[in-house]
């Protein structure tokens, strides 16, 4: 059978961790045909973002014609778009209908703590998303107001519902900064349009946790591309990044925040396992 297409547009992490790199490989894993809009070169490792190269707006429009032209996708995930320039290229494409199915992740500021993004440039895209998926921080930076606690994160999601967003899922992902978030497992709040749901987990006790939110966005685009209502998507990518998380959970790759096992690797054959 001749796999769906999903696209993402994104920044390229040459850590791999993160960025078009985790986006490719989850679609990989999922067997979807993926393809990629870069954004932004990163020179990124583990431990930190070194240096931002943006690439032209009218660049990213061409990479998004020249796909909508011959290979269009079936539903779309946005990472880092670094620039206001690109993510008005961007919610242009989204505007004329080009990118269908459109998951927006608002990356403002990697785990390693550099500045990707700028509200103003999210903002535009929102109106277009079908589901707007904001970590703790970057639903603080949009609302302005401090994003914590379950309850918090439930309000949050239904007031950026106001941005145009039909879905939006508010991620509880770096305990680091909340070490009691932890003690509840793993909560996002959803807002569904119409009501809001806390989605738990068990939470993985890890430093490997680069990548979380751009793998759970591609995870999500990838299962609207299959078909899947939105909470069903949300649901899968929840469980992919659990799983992901705990594959990786032994290993040692770089001295930061380590990527997950995209792929089950150490399900599979223990060769990521300590
Ligand atoms: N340590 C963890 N254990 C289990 N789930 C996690 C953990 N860290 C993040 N997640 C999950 O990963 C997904 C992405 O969330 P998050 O890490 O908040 O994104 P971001 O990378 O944008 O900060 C969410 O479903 C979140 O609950
Ligand atoms: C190119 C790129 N895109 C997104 C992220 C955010 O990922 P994380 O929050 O896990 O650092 C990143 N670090 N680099």
């Amino acid at each position: 059978m001749t796999p769906p297409i999903v696209l993402t547009v994104a920044g390229s992490d040459s850590g791999a961790g993160a960025g078009i790199q985790a986006d490719l490989k989850v679609f990989a894993a999922m067997r979807l045909y993926g393809t990629s809009v870069i954004t932004a070169i990163t020179a990124q490792n583990t431990r930190d973002v070194r240096g931002i190269f943006p690439v032209p707006a009218e660049m990213v429009t061409e990479q998004i014609t020249a796909l909508t032209d011959d290979l269009p996708p079936v539903a779309v995930k946005t990472g880092m778009l670094g620039s206001t320039a690109v993510a008005e290229a961007v919610s242009v494409a989204a505007r004329s209908g080009l990118l269908p199915n459109l998951v927006v992740d608002p990356v403002l500021i990697s785990t390693s703590g550099r500045q990707l993004g700028v509200v103003n440039a999210i903002e535009r895209l929102l109106p277009y998303a079908m589901v707007a998926t904001p970590n703790r921080a970057e639903a603080s930076a949009i609302l302005g107001w401090t994003v914590s606690t379950p309850d918090d994160m439930a309000k949050a999601a239904g007031q950026l519902a106001a941005t145009g967003a039909r879905y939006v899922v508010v991620t509880g992902g770096d305990a680091d900064a909340d070490a009691e978030s932890s003690a509840d497992g793993a909560v996002d709040a959803l807002w569904t349009g119409d009501g809001l749901r806390l989605l738990r987990g068990p939470w993985v006790d890890t430093r490997n946790t680069h990548g979380t939110g751009c793998s759970f966005s591609a995870a999500i685009a990838g299962r609207l591309a299959l078909g899947d209502a939105v909470p069903d998507a949300v649901a899968f990518a929840k469980e992919y990044v659990a799983r992901a998380l705990l594959g990786a959970q032994g290993w040692e790759l770089g001295s930061g925040h380590g990527p997950l096992d995209h792929h089950g690797w150490s399900g599979r054959d223990g060769r990521g396992s300590e």
